[in-house]
């Protein structure tokens, strides 16, 4: 849980001060980052190599350590046979009639206990870290019964056991009825998703509550219960919204003082100002985007006009979104949202961390953890530029080199 110490005032990353450094080297000392800046500006005292095996990192870039803040990372199954379906020409209604869709995503979880949740989450968890990511939100949601949300939380804690890597959780027993409340979602959220939620909390497994606001799924009144539960248990909110149609889930969430608002393709420039006023972030997730074969765009002209933040991430779900790459996420943010590459690195970043509520992360700044990725780049664009392509030299968590 090391903490950057100094930071070279020399080097010419002002601009992107709170996000990247050109010509990086670090010094660390008893796997504490003490010093990070530029290779022809280490101090001497830091070139005492007995002393501080510092790493020259000749020429690498330096940027913070990569957030995925919007993962369903923990799941039982997958979604493949549907991929199939619906590409020889199978509706939505007809992969749902032969038990597709979320639905079949609940079975296989819900037979899946806490350690095969686990372990088949990791492969997963294993691909984002490879490309830099120190902090990973995981949410619940396929469980949609009380043991199995819970499983799902349990699961997601036990990856910081055995993955260096922060996890942050997410209650979204708010993501679809299942099929024994079919057509009873108001008594689903009475009687299995509050009372779950409450016993979530109980046990320390809920950092965050969300919901998925759309026409498939909850309104804004079963959405409002679930957030005043969250708001009564001081728990803060975030949400699936504006993703297939606006029905005034960002304007609800924003009105809870959302962390985030997730999706927002459908959102408008009132759901922007509402949500600079209640300073949500927008949360990208152009792999659900890519995988729907959407053709709304995000409001990002709206977003930029009225100074709401924007992250991104890669909503892993073994449905919507099969992608667990960030790399692509920040490619695909640039290519389809037209977002800039210091946009994208920004959205993986700093605003990742201030989605999930973190502020100790996300920046290369003293007194932030020293979570830090080196790439073999030479510009920041380049991250966002390549398509499939992974120039992770190394990954700093928390100040110990996983080269190390
Ligand atoms: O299809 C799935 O498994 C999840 C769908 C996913 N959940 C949500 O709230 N929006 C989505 O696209
Ligand atoms: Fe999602």
């Amino acid at each position: 849980n090391a903490k950057i110490a100094t930071i070279d005032k020399t080097s010419d990353g002002d601009r992107f001060s709170y996000c990247m450094r050109n010509n990086g080297a670090v010094a660390i000392k008893d796997d504490m980052i003490v010093w990070v800046g530029d290779a022809d500006a280490i101090p001497a005292e830091y070139k005492d190599a007995a002393k501080f095996p510092y790493h020259d990192l000749e020429g690498r870039l330096i940027t913070p350590g990569l957030i995925d803040c919007h993962t369903h990372v923990v799941h039982g199954g997958n979604r493949a046979v549907e991929f199939e379906m619906r590409l020889e020409g199978a509706g939505y209604e007809e992969i749902a009639r032969a038990g597709g869709g979320i639905v079949s995503t609940v079975t296989a979880t819900r037979e899946a206990d806490v350690d095969q949740l686990l372990k088949s989450a990791l492969p997963r968890v294993d691909a984002l870290l490879a490309e830099g990511v120190c902090v990973i939100e995981v949410k619940s949601g396929y469980g949609l019964d009380r043991e199995t949300e819970l499983n799902m939380l349990r699961a997601a804690r036990k990856i910081e056991e055995v993955r260096a890597v922060r996890i942050k959780t997410t209650f979204l027993g708010a993501h679809a009825t299942p099929a024994e409340f079919k057509g009873e979602p108001d008594r689903y959220i009475d009687e299995v998703c509050i009372p779950t939620l409450r016993a979530a909390h109980a046990e320390g497994l809920v950092d965050a509550v969300d919901g998925f606001c759309e026409g498939i799924a909850f309104n804004t009144d079963q959405i409002a219960r679930v957030f005043d539960v969250a708001r009564e248990l001081d728990i803060p909110v975030k949400l699936h919204a504006e993703q297939l149609s606006n029905i005034g889930g960002t304007k609800l969430a924003a009105s809870y003082g959302a962390l985030s608002i997730d999706h927002v393709e459908y959102a408008n420039e009132d759901d922007a100002k509402a949500m600079a006023a209640s300073g949500s972030v927008a949360v990208l997730l152009p792999g659900a985007f890519y995988t729907l074969h959407e053709t709304q765009l995000p409001p990002i002209e709206a977003f930029r006009k009225h100074g709401v933040p924007m992250a991104v991430a890669t909503d892993c779900n073994p449905g919507t979104s099969p992608l667990m790459s960030i790399l692509l996420t920040m490619n695909m943010s640039c290519t389809f949202f037209r977002l800039t590459p210091e946009e994208a690195l920004c959205g993986a970043t700093a605003h990742a961390a201030r989605a999930l509520g973190l502020d100790d992360t996300g920046q290369v700044k003293e007194g932030m953890r020293a979570d830090l990725a080196i790439w073999d780049v030479s510009h920041p664009a380049e991250l966002s530029y390549r398509i499939g392509f992974n120039p992770l030299f190394d990954r700093i968590f928390g100040g110990v080199s996983m080269k190390s």
